[in-house]
């Protein structure tokens, strides 16, 4: 067996574990979003040895360019298996989704190191200081207040200026004092090198229908219209991931150990005090323990089921699968919440496609991307985003009344450019349009396990769109989105009527039919394992992110969140694991 901690070697191979009994002071479970940031910051002090389980591997060697070049983003990430790697993706199906008619989509989530990072759309954002303000009051903590947290958005990343030697003229985006605050954190949060040309006519079409225009959505806002920021390298447009930004610094530590290609199967206890996890990789089974603590940060579908199959969950659930009841938690895998989406699109004049179907389009884009780091490759669509509360005239009484009780800066409705066509355009023509996203749902969703192994799928159900004030919004955002479509100021570079869905859309019913045929999630899976007040049945952990019931067992990532604040979470994930690493090496 290997020694406890390896020290002072620099070969590569000695960040990584073997599959033998071994002992670390802190054991994480998951090289994601979360897990990889404590693994960077609790190792380095040099004070700790740290053990990272993961069951992927590196997805530069499991999943080719795909998971690099940006465009390529879609990939592997669709309503189907079809064109999912199973190398860096867990291949869930949803169970039957009846907001949605009943369909079963996949559910995208990384395997692999980087997590989740390593397959994002990458778009970087922070949410507002009232939704953070209400974070701090459900769990009684006001370090989650703005003032106090946004620090650690901060720590978390560098910010670079748009390079405008590659962007068009009329794309410079406005200065953002906040931006000079994120000056030395792994993560580089960038500007594309090439926004979609139709960007700057969606600009003025937002401002037409009453959006205003706001420097950045990094500083506590999103209501308006900005140019939007990605986790992105700046000079070559390579994707950002938790793997490149927090772990590659870290691997010449010889503190931090990674296990990858190894399952997690069990957290083992003494008693009530977790003491370490037990693994298999490809079949040979050990070990891993952990004299200080052990932390979940498997994401929003697996901590959930690793806890169930540890003996925290539902009791009946746990007793159905014959698993010894450690802690009755009624909350374990409760309340997933996440962002249902949907398109509209029409044909365009400017070449501002990303759908690269001939192989001259292609043949050009290639060239671009490798002489400049520019190009269709380096753009997902999304590189302009507005945030709306829906128009109250849109939406029924009920719903209405039901938003009232909503942070006044936290919007409904997300609109980002886009130019991936759903399905197949009917020509070699160049379309963009509008995704319109659900930001503020109202519908719960749960993960339970199939049985005490989680070899086996956990199963998920989203129930998205099931809450009838979701749907009353979502029909409100799909027509905000085809108002700013057809909104004149966008004439010059449209052509013919819409085409996705198409004019003889109009009535409720008919859009409705729309949504339910299309609607997709953007993979926001998040609540499951809920942090809230001690006195809070529902709640899994306490605002450090503790395990209620168990000792030395901490959860740090989306599962462990009050709520979904407004928008994409990467960043939010990234700080919430910034934040607790701090608390963790001050003992709390
Ligand atoms: C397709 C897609 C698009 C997205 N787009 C955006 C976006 O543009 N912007 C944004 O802000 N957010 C986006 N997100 C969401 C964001 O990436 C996630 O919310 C974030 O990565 C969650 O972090 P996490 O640490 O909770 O989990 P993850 O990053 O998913 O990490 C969990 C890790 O645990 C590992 N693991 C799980 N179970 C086990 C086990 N039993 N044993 C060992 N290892 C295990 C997994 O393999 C994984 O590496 C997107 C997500 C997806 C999937």
């Amino acid at each position: 067996t290997p020694p406890d901690s390896i020290s002072g070697q620099h070969l590569l191979g000695s960040s990584f574990g073997t599959p033998f009994n071994t002992t670390y002071d802190y054991v994480i479970v998951g090289g994601g979003a979360a897990g990889l940031t404590l693994a960077n910051r609790l190792s380095a002090s040099g004070q700790y040895s740290i053990g990272v389980i993961e069951a992927g591997s590196f997805y530069e060697i499991s999943n080719s360019n795909i998971s690099f070049i940006p465009r390529f983003t879609w990939t592997g990430s669709g309503n189907g298996l079809a064109d999912a790697n199973p190398l860096v993706d867990w291949m869930l199906m949803t169970e039957p989704e009846m907001g949605i008619g009943g369909r079963q989509i996949h559910y995208t989530r990384g395997r692999t190191l980087g997590g989740s990072t390593a397959r994002n759309h990458m778009v970087y954002h922070r949410a507002t200081k009232g939704s953070y303000k209400k974070w701090a009051d459900d769990v009684g903590d006001s370090s989650y207040e703005w003032e106090n947290w946004s620090p650690y958005f901060d720590k978390s990343t560098t910010f670079y200026q748009a390079d405008m030697s590659k962007r068009f003229a009329n794309s410079t985006p406005d200065e953002d004092p906040a931006g000079a605050r994120s000056k030395d954190g792994p993560v580089p949060i960038s500007y594309t090198n090439w926004p979609l040309a139709i960007t700057t006519w969606f600009m003025k079409a937002t401002e037409a229908v009453g959006m205003k225009r706001i420097p950045s959505f990094i500083d506590g806002d999103l209501i308006g219209t900005s140019w939007n920021l990605r986790a992105v390298e700046p000079d070559t447009m390579v994707r950002a991931s938790s793997e490149t930004a927090y772990l590659r610094p870290a691997l010449k530590r010889g503190n931090l150990i990674v296990h990858h290609t190894t399952m997690a199967t069990k957290i083992v206890f003494n008693g009530t005090t977790a003491v370490g996890v037990a693994c298999d990789t490809l079949g040979q089974k050990f070990q891993i323990s952990a004299r200080k603590e052990v932390i979940l940060s498997a994401g929003a579908v697996h901590s959930p089921q690793l806890l169930m199959v540890s003996g925290i969950g539902p009791a009946a659930t746990l007793q159905k699968f014959n698993i010894p009841v450690l802690v009755d938690a009624p909350g374990v895998g409760q309340g997933i919440e996440d962002h249902p989406t949907i398109s509209v699109m029409r044909k365009v004049t400017p070449p501002s496609s990303t759908v690269l179907n001939t192989a001259a389009k292609m043949q050009a884009a290639i060239e671009s991307y490798n002489a400049n780091a520019t190009g269709p490759l380096v753009s997902t669509g999304g590189e302009l985003v507005a945030w709306e509360k829906v128009p109250l005239n849109l939406v029924s009484n009920n719903t209405a009344a039901a938003l009232a009780k909503t942070p006044a800066d936290w919007p409904e409705l997300e609109y980002l450019v886009s130019s991936t066509y759903p399905g197949t355009p009917p020509d070699n023509g160049d379309y963009a349009g509008l995704s319109v996203v659900l930001v503020n749902t109202f519908s719960r969703g749960n993960v339970t396990i199939a049985s005490s192994s989680v070899f086996d799928h956990p199963l998920m159900t989203v129930n998205f769109l099931t809450d009838p004030r979701d749907k009353d919004i979502m029909i409100a955002g799909f027509r905000r989105a085809r108002e700013i479509l057809n909104n004149p100021v966008l004439s010059p570079v449209v052509v013919g009527p819409e085409a996705v869905p198409g004019t003889n859309v109009t009535t409720d019913e008919q859009i409705w039919a729309y949504i339910q045929g299309g609607a997709r999630t953007i993979s926001h899976v998040s609540c499951t394992c809920k942090m809230g007040k001690s006195g809070d049945e529902m709640a899994v952990v306490d605002s450090k992110g503790l395990v209620f019931g168990v000792e030395k067992l901490r959860i740090v990532d989306l599962s462990a969140v009050p709520f979904l604040p407004p928008g994409h979470p990467m960043s939010t994930v990234y700080a919430l694991a910034e934040k607790t690493a701090d608390l963790i090496l001050k003992g709390e």
